[in-house]
This record gives C-alpha cells, sequence and structure tokens, in this order.
C-alpha cells in the first residue's frame, strides 16, 4: 500500500483575476499527522476543499487514496471535519451517529464514540439544543466513525474546553497511529505542534516552510532565538540603536514584541556571510540578553519580559508569517 494518502501537485487556484493558491504540493502519509498552517487567506481551505471534491483547481493534480477528489472511492475512504458540521438540527446525537455509524459498516460503535468524545450524557438532546463545543465535538465524532483512511479535520477543537481538546487530541493520534493518513488545518499553534509529524506553512497561497515542528522551532525559532518585551514602543532612533547594538544578530518587531536571532540564519546555512557571531556560538543567548538588558538599562528603557531560547512552533509561525519587520541598522 502507498504510504501517501494524499497527494497535491502544482496547486493552482484562482478566484477572478487573484491567485489564491499558486503552484502547491504536498503529501500527506498515512499514519502521520500533517497539519497545514498560515494566516486567515493563506488558501488553507481553498486547497482542502479541492483535495475533498468541492472545489475544481485551476490547475494541478490531486490523488485521493490513488482516486480523483470528490469520486466515489475517494469519499469512500474519507472523514470530514467541517467547522460548520452540517449537522441536522433537529435530530438527536444518538441519532445522528447511529446513522453515520449504519452508512459505515465495519466502522466504529457509536455508544463507543459518543463515550469518547464526552458525548454520552447529552445523547437524547436535539442537535439545535447542544453548545458550540458540543457539536464540534459531535462533528469530529462523525468523521471518525468510518475509521477512515484520511481525516480532514479543519479546526477539529475550536471552541473546545480543555478536556474536550485533549479527548480529541487522543484520537487524532490513535486514528494516525491505526494507519490513518490525518491532515488537519488549524490556527492553535500548539495543537499543531502537539499533534503534527510534518507541519506545512502556507503563506499568500503558497507554502513558505515545511518540516517536522520541531525542526521548523530549530530553524526559525532556534535556541539563539530571544524574545523581549518592553513597557513602551521605542522610538526609530532607539530602535536602530539597539539593533546595532545586537548586531550581527537580527533585531525584528513581531506581534508587540522584539525578536533577536543570531546563531541560525533563516537559511540554515550556517556560514558566509549571514554566518553566527562568536557570541552566538558560545553561548548566544545569554550574550543577546545581557547586551539588552545593558541597552535597556542604559537607554532608561523597562523590560517586561525577557525570554531566551527553547521557542515554540508559535515563535516559528511567527517568523514565517508575520509583517516581522527586521529593523535596520
Ligand atoms: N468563493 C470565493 N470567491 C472569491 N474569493 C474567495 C472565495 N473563497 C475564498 N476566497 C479568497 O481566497 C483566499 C483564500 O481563502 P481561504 O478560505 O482558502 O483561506 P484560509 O487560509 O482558509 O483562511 P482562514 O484561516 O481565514 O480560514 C482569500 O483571500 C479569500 O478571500
Amino acid at each position: 500500500m502507498p504510504t501517501a494518502a494524499l497527494e497535491i501537485t502544482d496547486l493552482l487556484v484562482r478566484y477572478g483575476p487573484r491567485t489564491v493558491v499558486d503552484g502547491l504540493s504536498l503529501v500527506a502519509e498515512r499514519g502521520r499527522v500533517t497539519a497545514v498552517l498560515g494566516p486567515n487567506g493563506a488558501g488553507k481551505t481553498t486547497t482542502i476543499e479541492c483535495a475533498e471534491g468541492l472545489r475544481r483547481p485551476d490547475g494541478g493534480s490531486i490523488s485521493v487514496l490513488g482516486h480523483a477528489p470528490g469520486s466515489r472511492a475517494a469519499r469512500a475512504g474519507t472523514g470530514v471535519m467541517l467547522q460548520d458540521g452540517g449537522l441536522p438540527l433537529g435530530r438527536t446525537v444518538r441519532d445522528v451517529m447511529a446513522l453515520a455509524v449504519a452508512l459505515h459498516p465495519g466502522g466504529a460503535t457509536s455508544s463507543d464514540l459518543l463515550d469518547r468524545v464526552g458525548l454520552a450524557p447529552v445523547a437524547g438532546t436535539t442537535v439545535r439544543r447542544l453548545s458550540g463545543g458540543q457539536r464540534q465535538r459531535l462533528a469530529f465524532a462523525v468523521a471518525l466513525c468510518s475509521r477512515p483512511e484520511l481525516l480532514f479535520l479543519d479546526e477539529p477543537s475550536a471552541g473546545l474546553d480543555p478536556h474536550g481538546r485533549r479527548d480529541v487530541w487522543d484520537l487524532v493520534r490513535e486514528r494516525s497511529s491505526a494507519g490513518s493518513a490525518v491532515v488537519l488545518t488549524t490556527h492553535l499553534l500548539e495543537e499543531a505542534e502537539e499533534l503534527a509529524d510534518v507541519v506545512h506553512v502556507l503563506d499568500g497561497g503558497r507554502i513558505v516552510a515545511s518540516g517536522s515542528p520541531l525542526e521548523l522551532i530549530a530553524r526559525y525559532a532556534g535556541s539563539d532565538t530571544v524574545r523581549v518585551t518592553l513597557r513602551r514602543q521605542l522610538a526609530p532612533e532607539e530602535e536602530r540603536s539597539l539593533a546595532a547594538t545586537l548586531a550581527p544578530c537580527r533585531l525584528e518587531r513581531e506581534s508587540g514584541a522584539y525578536v533577536v536571532r543570531g546563531a541560525e540564519p533563516a537559511s540554515g546555512s550556517a556560514s558566509g556571510p549571514d554566518a553566527p557571531p562568536d557570541a552566538s556560538r558560545a553561548g548566544s543567548s545569554t550574550a543577546i540578553t545581557r547586551a539588552i538588558a545593558t541597552w535597556c538599562d542604559e537607554a532608561g528603557v523597562q523590560i517586561v519580559t525577557l525570554r531566551a531560547g527553547g521557542g515554540t512552533l508559535e515563535h516559528a509561525y511567527l517568523a514565517l508569517t508575520a509583517d516581522a519587520a527586521t529593523v535596520s541598522r
């Protein structure tokens, strides 16, 4: 059996004159969770809708379990969880699950799934009367009930309480361990970091970075990274002065903070003109932290938080996609 459950090659989607997915290629393998991340409007939903057969692309090719997207064979092996769920409002939770299970003989049992997503106590309640999080849990259980080979999850834990989120994560891990390919879109970077084996970051309809969460963190939010928030906004000349103090490390503005990156240039190369300063090689974050503290002290600027090293996927994501402006010296 081929390991790739989903293969997207050179996908192109246009809306009128606008190209919203631009030559995108990715593979989702069986037994792995593949996360597709990106800012609002990056093209995630459009890409996934093409793979689900809901939208016809303008170019490129897509193979779903070896079949055309939307074909009967592709749909038979695919589970889809959409954000709005598309659940029948007048039916009870028990009825909805019984129907879903009946459509997939040999799949999971209704009562087991309801138990696992914490809906057993509201099995007799109509969908209309469920809370937003309960509907989300039900949509997730419905997507899982066929034990699909390929499972599309669109923000599966949006709106869920922390217990619900953990239930969903456990079930996703289980499906993946059982050999399903899981394709996950989410804005919760913690969720992607917890679950994903492979992450693709989209921006402007293109993939700007791919790798495991750890690879992306090491590449874009490495241990030489220092993140600092200050009591007040720096004036442009102060920013230039701080950037000059920290050179050749790069000072960037990111979501209300300053981020200093030293040892690992974004290309991953460790030689050439972008090579790390000696201080970076020998315990960069300590040297950078000291330099920032001294500069702030002399400039009379109070530090609110100063965090060195140990980046997260969120830091890597912000570096890749935010309007991160490098402060010129
Ligand atoms: N039916 C449509 N007609 C015109 N433009 C559209 C249509 N659907 C999506 N778009 C545009 O395509 C671009 C990509 O949208 P898409 O929904 O794929 O983004 P996304 O990455 O899923 O965003 P979000 O995180 O907000 O869900 C956006 O600029 C959006 O405005």
